[in-house]
């Protein structure tokens, strides 16, 4: 990990009318580290991530970040096209319902190479050769490459987005419930692709889950929010093996009856 954090969150809240989304929050985030955002229904995570990868526009507070070129920029003020680019190249966003985050009713393999297309390749032949190496590190067969993703299992289909999100090699992905809607084993070989993937890619990542078990898999460090702010963070061992909050020991202890 270098020096220089990828993402700098200062005092961030959002307030829908007098209702508190999130508040206060301040984090940093260096390249390649893995953050998992916990906490019950409710407890501000959607808000925080919406407003990370600027889906909303925060009430007050900064967000800071590092682009390619070496320079800060202050999300607030980033122009409407700059914010779209960064979105579709440096940036993934990983939805979870993979109907949210993929185009249902176009090929698997324009749907990965619609990403590169964004980032100025136009080569065919290139495009759809890079595409369908993305679909074998996903462990979709590679004759599927021409199935619309209606045509796919839920988990082929998030595996499918996160092949959409992670062929322009972005640094920093946003990830929101990415296992939640599947059943169990199909939650737990998604979990040790995208462990892998993080790790060889050298990801930054922002998870929100209300899983502890996808947050210890994952993450190397951990938040934890209620009535939308955080209430404790640190490393995610130390978090789930030594919870100081009597919050997150409720939490972690409600998981381990289970
Ligand atoms: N569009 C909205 N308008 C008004 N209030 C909202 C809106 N979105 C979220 N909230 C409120 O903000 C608070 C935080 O909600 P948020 O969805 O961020 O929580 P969460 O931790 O992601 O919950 P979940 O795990 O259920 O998705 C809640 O009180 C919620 O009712």
């Amino acid at each position: 990990m270098t020096a220089v954090p990828l993402l700098k969150v200062k005092d961030v809240s959002k307030f829908y009318g007098s209702r508190i989304g999130c508040r206060n929050v301040s984090f940093e985030l260096y390249p390649g580290e893995v953050l998992a955002v916990v906490g019950e229904s409710g407890s501000g995570k959607t808000t925080l991530l919406s407003c990370l990868s600027t889906r909303l526009m925060a009430s007050s507070g900064i967000i800071e970040y590092h682009m390619r070129d070496g320079q800060y920029r202050d999300l607030a003020h980033m122009g409407e096209a700059e914010r779209r680019f960064l979105m579709r190249t440096d940036w993934g966003f990983v939805h979870q319902n993979p109907a949210d985050g993929l185009r249902m009713t176009v090929s698997a393999g324009a749907n990965v190479g619609e990403r590169l297309m964004a980032v100025g390749d136009r080569h065919y032949g290139n495009i759809r050769a890079i595409a369908s190496d993305w679909l074998r590190r996903v462990e979709i067969e590679e004759d599927r490459i021409d199935d619309q993703p209606r045509a796919f299992s839920g988990g082929m289909r998030q595996r499918l987005q996160i092949a959409r999100n992670l062929v322009t090699a972005p640094r920093l992905v946003f990830m929101d419930e990415p296992t939640g809607g599947l059943d169990v084993s199909v939650q737990a070989r998604l979990l040790d692709l995208v462990r892998g993937l993080v790790h060889d890619l050298g990801l930054a990542a922002v998870i929100v889950t209300h899983d502890l078990a996808v947050a210890r898999l994952l993450s190397h460090r951990m938040m934890v929010m209620k009535d939308g702010a955080v209430i404790e963070q640190g490393l995610t061992d130390r978090v789930l093996d030594d919870p100081r909050e009597p919050y997150t020991q409720l939490l972690v202890s409600s998981i381990l009856q289970v």
